[in-house]
């Protein structure tokens, strides 16, 4: 793999691991911690590094899930290689390895470990110091987000997924206050003509869902990852989801209507002078049905949000939260926007709002680690600590060993693909190497040819040589790293 990442795989031994005899032999260049997290799509663990050049480097290590039938690895967890081995850039997190166990087929990525997460930081302000997030530090989580995300759109990639939880933010050292967009579990390259969802289900998470999406538009865009933005945007200055509808769960009908009541509510009605196209939208029927007949009484977003009308903020906040997809800001017209030309500008570590006489990094807590938890989800790492039985972090466990829970809505599942069979993985790991390197593409995903190195040419073209960082606005010259 570029850059240094490698790929592996073992062909002995199990996916155990903990301390057991059986420890494959990729897993002991790294100390497991414990687990951090679970998604949709796998467990997250932490480890360090064992090596001596990067010993106690922190690393996350995602385990895909197997499927139910344990037949392979998920065509989901394919894509998430295929295209986090092309890409790189700052504000994009870096996969660092992959790993393989034939034993059981699981699949294993390690990324750089990031302290915190958008989730976790506006938790910590509405629920710990009930004080509103630094107008500087929204400015720079904002434009980095922007950043990656402009990055990943100039290469045909929609992450489609954006939530706080996928957006990590990195700890003390060199990167610190560094944003960093992750899980691209569900991310796809496109290619004009665009791909129509129906045979995959839709899948970007309910509150930061674009409207088109719940309205049954076919064909998406790299607009939906800005409405996710504007809610997120919001969500920053206020500390609560803006649009928090209920899921239907029962359905792979992407028709959500208390989402919808939700946004109408805040937004008033789209009408079809402002967004043309809505009467062509699947469940702009239904929308007549259950929704048109509402009065929405339109208290305004900037009441919402409490953002002065005619502010910098408000005018960028309401171009990503525009109904038709087609006038909805993208994310190079954005970072273009006033608001990050005014006071305080954004800056690279975005921990450390900026005040006069005193700069303090703000003190976000460190991530719960499950430490009883191994890469099978059930083992005890530790034999001192307690060992947990059945789903160990249930978000109910005895403290300092559980990972709570978060109430966060998942996406919807990803229906109608058919999995890549052990048989076919095999053929992936007989030429792994070669295939990390080139233009393998087993999902048949569609790819663009030399992805990578476009993306590499681009971030040079926004380097500011006399900053040393790629795409940061000139202004910050006056800001001290
Ligand atoms: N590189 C990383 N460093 C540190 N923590 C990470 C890293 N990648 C993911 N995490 C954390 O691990 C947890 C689980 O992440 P994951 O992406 O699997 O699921 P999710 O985003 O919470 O949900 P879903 O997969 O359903 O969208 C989250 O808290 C996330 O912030």
């Amino acid at each position: 793999m570029g850059d240094g990442t490698t790929a592996t795989s073992n062909r002995g031994g199990g996916g155990n691991g903990g301390s057991g005899s059986n420890k494959p032999a990729w897993l002991q260049q790294y100390d497991l911690i414990g687990k951090i997290g679970e998604g949709t799509y796998g467990l997250v663990f932490l480890a360090r590094t064992k090596s001596p050049s990067n010993r106690g480097k922190s690393i996350a290590i995602k385990k895909f899930k197997q499927s139910k039938d344990g037949d392979g690895v998920s065509p989901t967890a394919i894509r998430e290689i295929m295209l986090l081995r092309e890409i790189s850039h700052e504000n994009v997190v870096k996969l660092v390895n992959v790993h393989i166990n034939h034993a059981d087929m699981s699949l294993y990525l390690a990324f750089d470990y990031a302290e915190h997460d958008l989730y976790e930081i506006i938790r910590h302000h509405r629920d710990k110091v009930t004080n509103p997030i630094h107008p500087y530090t929204v400015k720079s989580l904002l434009w980095q987000l922007l950043n990656g995300l402009n990055y990943l759109h100039s290469n045909w990639i929609i992450h489609r997924d954006l939530k706080p939880s996928n957006i990590l933010v990195m700890g003390e050292g060199d990167e610190q206050g560094v944003v960093k967009i992750a899980d691209f579990g569900l991310a796809r390259i496109y290619q004009a003509p665009l791909k129509p969802l129906s045979d995959n289900g839709v899948v970007v998470t309910i509150w930061y869902r674009a409207p088109e999406l719940l309205l049954g538009a076919k064909h998406y865009t790299s607009a939906v990852d800005m409405w996710a933005v504007g809610c997120i945007f919001a969500e920053l200055l206020t500390l609560k989801p803006l649009f928090q509808g209920a899921e239907v769960k029962a359905t792979p009908n992407p028709f959500q209507l208390d989402q919808l009541d939700k946004i109408f509510r805040v937004l008033g009605h789209p009408t079809q002078e402002k967004w043309p196209t809505l009467v062509n939208l699947p469940h702009w029927q239904s929308d007549v049905q259950h929704i048109q007949g509402h009065k929405y009484e339109n208290p305004g977003l900037y009441s919402v949000v409490h953002l002065p009308l005619k502010s910098a903020a408000y005018d960028l906040l309401s171009k990503m939260l525009e109904y038709d997809p087609r006038k909805r800001i993208t994310a190079a017209q954005a970072l273009d926007h006033e608001y990050f030309r005014s006071e305080p500008l954004p800056g690279r570590n975005a921990l450390v709002p900026s005040q006069a006489g005193a700069e303090k990094v703000m003190n976000y807590p460190t991530r719960p680690v499950d430490t009883t938890t191994d890469f099978e989800g059930t083992n005890s790492l530790q034999t001192s600590q307690p060992v947990s039985s059945g789903n160990a972090v249930s978000g109910s466990m005895a403290a300092g060993h559980v990972v709570p829970n978060r109430s966060v809505p998942r996406p919807m599942p990803v229906v109608g693909m058919q999995r890549i069979q052990a048989q076919g993985m095999s053929a992936y790991n007989l030429t792994s190497q070669a295939a990390m390197g080139g233009g393998m593409n087993p999902g048949s995903i569609p790819m663009q040819r030399g992805v990578a190195a476009q993306a590499h040419q681009q971030q040079m073209r926004r380097k500011d040589p006399g900053m040393g960082m790629p795409g940061y606005p000139p202004q910050q010259k006056s800001r001290r790293f």
